[in-house]
């Protein structure tokens, strides 16, 4: 027998997918809204799996705990931009040369505060909101980052992860399975 778990997360979080191509005879539109700057309210859903259980569970929910904490101080109300973004230095003009960003071993880098200390506050405010990815922060693209990410820390468990699935809206949404 296998079992399988599942946690839901939500998070709200801006992006824009500049790399949107339409065909309008199947799009029957060729605005490519997805450029624009938006906003989400995204939900992460995780499957844990395991052809065992341990105290009669194949981890404990409580277990992700991390990956909630993760989601509110990462990713709740930031802006999600890839570093190769042709708005890049239009956005973070503070940071056009990508120097100064300070990476994260979760795959992500934010902008030194450091720089633009002596800036106004709404000006700190709006860096603050940057997190800087190395991908196009399309659907597919967010939960294989997330896949990575929580597949490393429940290793550590021994627990797997059989797949993570993320809805751009209560419509869309891409799932992403792990690699065994
Ligand atoms: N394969 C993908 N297609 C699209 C993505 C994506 O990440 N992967 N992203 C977008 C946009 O970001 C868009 O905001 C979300 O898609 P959309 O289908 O427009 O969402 P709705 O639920 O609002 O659908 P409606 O048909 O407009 O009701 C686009 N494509």
């Amino acid at each position: 027998m296998i079992w399988q778990i599942s946690k839901e997360f939500d998070f709200c979080y801006g992006h824009r997918v500049w790399s949107q191509q339409l065909d309008s005879e199947f799009s029957l539109t060729g605005c490519l809204a997805c450029r624009h700057l938006h906003g989400h309210q995204g939900k992460v859903i995780v499957y844990l799996q395991s052809s065992q259980l341990k105290d009669g569970m194949v981890t404990d929910f409580h277990h992700l705990n991390w990956f909630k904490q993760f989601l509110d101080t990462t990713l709740d109300h930031k802006f999600i931009i890839d570093i190769h973004d042709p708005l890049f230095e239009t956005l973070l003009p503070h940071f056009a040369d990508k120097a100064h960003l300070i990476e994260n071993e979760a795959g992500y880098k934010i902008p030194d505060l450091n720089r633009v200390k002596d800036e106004p506050s709404h000006i700190l405010e709006m860096y603050d909101g940057y997190i800087i990815v190395d991908f196009v922060p399309t659907s597919e693209n967010i939960s294989t980052w997330l896949l990575e990410i929580i597949a490393k820390k429940m290793s550590r468990l021994g627990v797997e992860v059989s797949h993570v699935e993320f809805l751009e809206t209560p419509k869309s949404r891409s799932i992403v399975y792990n690699k065994q």
